[in-house]
């Protein structure tokens, strides 16, 4: 199995349509930029474990009770494989044994019940089919995505799963047919959930952009240029079927006033896949007039109607999108709205109702990805350059290394030379002889935990710094989790490093690399603002603990203190790198890292050879 993958994919919207095409008159459905993680990583032992992060809920699963589900079926129902082009629809005898293993030995109670076990079950199904020899590992699951608000979590859920497991099995190839196979794959997992789906949700979520959709047609992909919008949640539980209800009821009592209004839905449908089809763009006129639809219909709420009214004295356009009766709106953000206006009408909204949340994304963003690590390779080519710089020895996959207790057995092993002399200052490098400038770090990347060890030949046990990196969610509260004893709690420091704050040395500062200038065109994050960390959402903090060993009669605490100070420019410089990056870096695949890896690796070594010095050097 592949050794580490992490999928995401995006939600959705209905841009143009809903309700109307229930009555066959066409829609379309628009990818949101909010996205659902899966990883899936390599594990030891004999279990599946799967942890849905949202909820705190997680589980593990012998793979000999999977393996005898799994043989409990093959011989006596149809059981898809993964290659099968029908793969699509579900033997109702193997989705009885599935419900019965799920439900009798895994069952859920309460609450978690009627979210999660079909979304449960979808996950067993998927493993079983996409894996021949069942394998341990674990799977992970997290979302920017409310649940349960029309933002088609489960859709994205669906093909960020799909995508994991199929691509830690190791069946997708890199080209159209990924696509194909992941949404048929998620399609599949997408009934677990929803029973008969018509399959638009997945579609957006594993091709992005839009699509335009009509009942009994083929779905019909649309590009889209990336059109931010500001979506709003009404927090206001609303039932589609109810909704659907009210529809069918004007239809009943009067049938033309119901075509009417279908035929209005129709011709704006047309005109709005004619713009995207010619300029890539939303229109807002559009916009506002399928609201008033929606409302003819009588499907908007009091809140719904708020938001509308209320982006329309800022000149803006809104509408509800999905069932309505509550779930969210969207607001067309014209591309020269300033951040100020947004906030703006924000707080107008807010003012007027203080439960509404709000994400500020964009809309028309691209489908499923594999994403990985780009920045550590670009920023070792950064810094490599005359006969200084990173030499790679070791890059290869690593298990039965139990990091911090006995989680993240299994990761990437990476052993690296750094050749320092012209990147050490006066005072240090009199110290060392040449041959001691050298360091070697080994590094075990078992992500969201990493460690990294570096040593040095000629000092051997006097001197040793150890990184160890956990990335978990949130701003930072999080007291010990690395798991420090009383002793060493005692003798911690803690340093907050903001990566849009203040740079220790000026000298660090570079403007493309600059968090509180930058805006991803891809995922539309930042620029980072004054607080930003307040109002991010989700927001990770990257709990980093440094250990440093040097015994040197004499400069033990000097040398000390300029190492930890070293490391705390790295950090900032490198997680700037990483958010600033981000456009390079976001969707590359597994297979396309490793491949970059090996093409650094030699052009690191013509470079130490070769160029100038490069990177950031202690005597700046
Ligand atoms: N992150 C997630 N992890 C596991 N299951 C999920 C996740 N997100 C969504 N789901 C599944 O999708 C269901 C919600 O689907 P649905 O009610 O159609 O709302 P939405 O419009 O958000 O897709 C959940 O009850 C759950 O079964
Ligand atoms: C109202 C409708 O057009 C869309 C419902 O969307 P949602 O349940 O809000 O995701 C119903 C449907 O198309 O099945």
């Amino acid at each position: 199995m592949v050794i580490e993958v992490k999928v995401t994919a995006p939600g959705k919207a209905i841009l143009h349509g809903e309700h109307t095409v229930v009555y066959g008159t066409k829609a379309i459905a628009i990818s949101v930029g909010l996205y659902t993680t899966v990883n899936v990583n390599k594990r030891p032992g004999s279990d599946v474990f799967v942890s849905f992060g949202e909820v705190g809920l997680s589980h593990t699963l012998p793979i000999e009770e999977l393996k005898e589900l799994k043989s409990s079926f093959s011989d006596n129902f149809r059981f898809q494989t993964i290659d099968k082009v029908d793969g699509v629809e579900i033997d109702p005898n193997v989705s009885k044994l599935i419900d019965d293993y799920v439900t009798l030995k895994n069952g859920f109670t309460g609450k978690l019940r009627s979210a999660f076990e079909a979304t449960f079950k979808a996950f067993v199904f998927v493993y079983l089919a996409a894996f021949d020899e069942l394998e341990p590992l674990s799977l992970t699951v997290e979302t920017e995505l409310p649940v349960g608000a029309g933002l088609g979590s489960s859709a994205s859920f669906a093909v960020a799963l799909a995508g994991g497991l199929l691509a830690a099995a190791g069946r997708t190839k890199h080209d159209s047919i990924d696509s194909d196979l992941i949404n048929r794959w998620a399609f599949v997992s997408e009934k677990f959930v929803h029973g008969n789906p018509s399959g638009i949700d997945n579609t957006v979520a594993t091709l992005g952009g839009a699509i335009m959709y009509q009942k009994g047609e083929p779905l019909v992909p649309l590009k889209c240029s990336n059109v931010r919008v500001l979506i709003v949640s009404t927090e206001t539980p609303r039932s589609t079927k109810e909704l659907v209800g009210r529809v069918a009821e004007l239809k009943e009592k009067n049938p033309d006033l119901h075509q009417k209004y279908m035929d209005e839905a129709t011709a704006l449908v047309e005109k709005a896949v004619e713009e995207l089809k010619s300029s890539g763009q939303i229109k807002p006129e559009y916009v506002e007039q399928n609201q008033v639809l929606l409302q003819n219909l009588k499907v908007s709420h009091p809140r719904l109607d708020m938001i509308v009214e209320t982006a329309k004295k800022k000149d803006l356009r809104a509408k509800l999108t999905g069932a309505g009766g509550g779930g969210c709106a969207f607001v067309v953000l014209p591309i020269d709205c300033s951040n100020e206006r947004v906030e703006e009408l924000k707080s107008n909204l807010i003012a007027q109702c203080d439960e509404l949340k709000f994400w500020s994304v964009p809309m028309g963003v691209s489908g499923y990805k594999i994403g990985q690590l780009w920045s550590v390779i670009e920023s070792s080519r950064r810094e490599t350059g005359g006969g200084d710089g990173v030499e790679i020895l070791v890059n290869e996959p690593f298990e039965n290394k139990p990091l911090i207790g006995n989680e993240f057995p299994a990761g990437q092993y990476t052993k690296k030379r750094y050749y320092l002399q012209s990147k050490l200052n006066g005072f240090v490098r009199t110290l060392l002889p040449n041959s001691a400038m050298v360091l070697e770090e080994a590094a075990w990347n078992a992500y969201p935990y990493c460690r990294t060890v570096i040593t040095n030949e000629y000092m051997k046990r006097d001197f040793e710094i150890s990184i160890e990196s956990y990335h978990l969610p949130g701003k930072g509260e999080l007291q010990n989790v690395h798991k420090l004893t009383p002793d060493q709690l005692a003798q911690r420091e803690v340093i907050m490093i903001d990566i849009a704050g203040e740079l220790l040395e000026s000298s660090d500062y570079i403007k493309e690399e600059d968090p509180t200038r930058f805006t991803s065109s891809k995922t539309g994050k930042g620029p980072l603002t004054p607080g930003w960390a307040n109002r991010a959402d989700p927001v990770m903090t990257c709990y980093k603990l440094v250990k440093c060993n040097f015994h040197w009669f004499g400069f033990q605490n000097r040398v000390e203190r300029y190492i930890q100070r070293m490391q705390q420019r790295v950090f900032t410089k490198f997680h700037r790198q990483v958010l600033c990056w981000v456009d390079n870096w976001f969707g590359l695949t597994i297979e396309e890292i490793r491949e970059l890896e090996v093409a650094i690796k030699e052009e690191l070594e013509r470079q130490r050879a070769e160029t100038q010095l490069r990177g950031s050097s202690t005597r700046d």
